[in-house]
């Protein structure tokens, strides 16, 4: 009864897909993310060129997450799966002192991208398992998230191996796009 009620209630209120981009640098952990997302599990990861794409129910919301590749030469064709994007995952390495400043550059580059102008933004700290991972606090300022006047944001911590924070952030994502901040 309850499997028939159910089916009645998505026949007659269909999710709506939102469009997830997964962004950040090479061996953030993006990859880990989606398919820890997606398949619960921790898959073996290769240096993505290109992108993976994978759908994800949360809460009866339906995601399309892309996953793009980080490395330097993959950067500059991200801008070519913005249109249509209703959130950005920075997914930060927080153990990556050394490139804080290379984040900060393409975080707020994407930003003013024209097809991103309302899109909600999502910054993973990821990594947190590890012993000199920076706090979402410091990674905060560093990449200077106050500054950002034209897009909701939230960061959030997470591990990409155990899968802790990743629902949370997910979660701060399907209310922000379904609380009538985005049409369609
Ligand atoms: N310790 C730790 N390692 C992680 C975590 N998340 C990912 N990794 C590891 O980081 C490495 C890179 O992960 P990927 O998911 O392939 O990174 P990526 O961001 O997709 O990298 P590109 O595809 O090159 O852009 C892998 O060895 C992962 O196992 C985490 O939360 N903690
Ligand atoms: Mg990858």
């Amino acid at each position: 009864m309850g499997a028939l009620v159910s089916r009645l209630w998505f026949m007659l209120f269909p999710a709506k897909e939102y469009k997830i981009l997964v962004v950040g640098l090479d061996n953030a952990g993006k990859t880990t993310t989606l398919y820890k997302l997606h398949l619960g599990e921790v898959v073996v990861t290769q240096p993505t060129v290109g992108s993976n794409v994978e759908e994800i129910t949360y809460k009866n919301i339906k995601f399309e997450v892309w996953d793009l590749g980080g490395q330097e030469r993959l950067r500059t064709s991200w801008a070519t799966y913005y249109r249509g994007t209703h959130a950005v995952i920075l997914v930060v390495d927080s153990t990556d002192r050394a490139r804080i400043a290379v984040i900060k550059d393409e975080l707020f580059r994407l930003l003013q991208h024209e097809d991103l102008q309302n899109t909600v933004v999502l910054m993973f700290a990821n990594k947190q398992d590890l012993k000199d991972a920076m706090k979402p606090a410091e990674i905060s300022d560093a990449l200077s998230l106050h500054a950002i006047k034209n897009h909701d944001w939230h960061i959030q911590a997470c591990c990409a191996l155990t899968g802790e924070g990743l629902y949370d952030g997910l979660g701060w994502i399907a209310q922000r796009v379904t609380g009538n901040k985005l049409a369609t």
